[in-house]
């Protein structure tokens, strides 16, 4: 993965102030069965009100189910599904509280611009003129003004997205669901709406709970993160955490890139476990970046991510740890360069050579290496994560 798209300024505030904030949803022991198939094994969740939430997980996780159950169109098997405070047990999708965005967008290509956003005000008693008023901040809102009489046919992939958006916001819902609502646009654009989304729910305030497979989208423009597996929440938390101190092996291999070792214990203090590691020696990771092995694994094993450690010169002096080693690959991007580095001594354990990745952010005048050069790699205890 290359750099992460910097939110908008206010997402540290953002975040601080919606830890306090009061559940909006409450999902409590869910459980969908599809005839055999156990689509939800038991999910237990809170979502903040005015929470920016994403479920993020590989395809056949849950997640579109789970966001459908919320929405009413699934019923569930069992458990509890409350929307500010209200059981919706017996409430049919459309007397519920919530607005869904699909990926697909879903407008009348036959109708105009404004027709399609005023779509849900049909049956409202407001007068003609308050409604088009309505329409016209819905549009201006997701930067559609002055775009009401257009075609819908004509418009372009994430202008008609937009209309989709304006449609359900313009309903005022407390919360809005978000399937996948970008994953059909080109990159460009993805990135561009992924921020104007951010300040859109700024905005309005509304609890929005997006669904997708992509961990930068998620990363991007969320306040917390429910990654799923198997109709499991598997860890949820906010985007830092969940990247630098993934709590399973597998949560640490979906979100983006992670370097493993193999690692045997020693010994463990207060607050550190002291491992070996083939490479990088003996090391004393902090108990907060102890996190668990997956079943199946081998043995113990230390992670950390391409860019937590870094290609020095010779000789460099500073706090962090050298280690030695040889370049296997180079992979140059532009902004960045992809190092895979074997570690000398790193066929430790079992005499397998496991080369790490190095990501390098490339600057003027500082030239890239070439494969088969001695490199020198600086790392610290501290960005290890022990997975034991
Ligand atoms: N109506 C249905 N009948 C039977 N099985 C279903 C039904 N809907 C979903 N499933 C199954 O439940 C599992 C979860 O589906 P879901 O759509 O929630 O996954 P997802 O994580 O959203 O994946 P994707 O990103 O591919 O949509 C899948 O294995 C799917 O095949």
């Amino acid at each position: 993965m290359t750099t992460q798209n910097p939110g908008p300024k206010s997402t540290a505030a953002h975040r601080a102030a919606m830890a306090g904030a009061r559940p909006m949803i409450e999902i409590r022991q869910v459980q969908k069965h599809y005839g055999d198939y156990h689509a939800l094994r038991g999910i237990d969740l809170t979502i903040r009100s005015g929470e920016f939430f994403s479920l993020l997980g590989p395809s056949g996780c849950g997640k579109t189910t789970l966001l459908r159950t919320i929405a009413g169109f699934e019923d569930i098997s069992s458990g509890v599904v409350l929307i500010d405070g209200q059981d919706m047990q017996d409430v049919p999708a459309n007397r519920r509280p919530t607005n869904m965005v699909f990926q697909s967008y879903a407008i009348f290509p036959h109708l105009t611009v404004a027709e399609n956003v005023g779509f849900g005000l049909r049956r409202d008693p407001r007068s003609r003129a308050e409604k088009a008023a309505a329409v016209e901040q819905a549009l201006e809102m997701v930067g559609l003004k002055g775009y009401s009489s257009r075609a819908s046919h004509a418009l372009s992939g994430g202008q008609r997205q937009r209309v989709a958006l304006a449609r359900a916001l313009i309903l005022k819902p407390k919360v809005l669901l978000l399937d996948e609502p970008l994953s059909a646009l080109d990159r460009k654009m993805r990135e561009q709406m992924q921020v104007e989304l951010i300040k859109l729910q700024r905005q309005v305030g509304i609890t929005f709970v997006l669904v997708t497979h992509d961990q930068e989208e998620a990363l991007v423009m969320s306040d917390r993160i429910a990654v799923m597996f198997e109709g499991q929440i598997a860890q949820l938390d906010g985007p830092e955490a969940l990247y630098a101190r993934p709590t399973s092996r597998r949560v640490a291999n979906f979100i983006g890139v992670m370097n493993f070792l193999p690692a045997r214990v020693l010994g463990e203090t207060a607050d550190a476990v002291q491992i070996e590691a083939p490479g990088l020696g003996r090391v004393d990771i902090p108990l907060a970046n102890v996190s668990q092995a997956d079943p199946g694994d081998d043995g113990p094993s230390i992670g950390f991510r391409p860019e937590a450690v870094s290609l020095v010169a010779p000789g460099a002096q500073g706090a962090n740890r050298v280690a030695e080693g040889v370049i296997d690959e180079v992979v140059y991007y532009g902004d960045m360069t992809y190092y895979d580095v074997r570690l000398d001594g790193s066929a430790g354990f079992d005499g397998q050579a496991r080369p790490v990745r190095i990501a390098m952010r490339n600057v003027f005048g500082r030239e890239v290496q070439d494969v088969g050069t001695r490199a020198n790699v600086s790392w610290s205890p501290g960005s290890l994560v022990l997975f034991r």
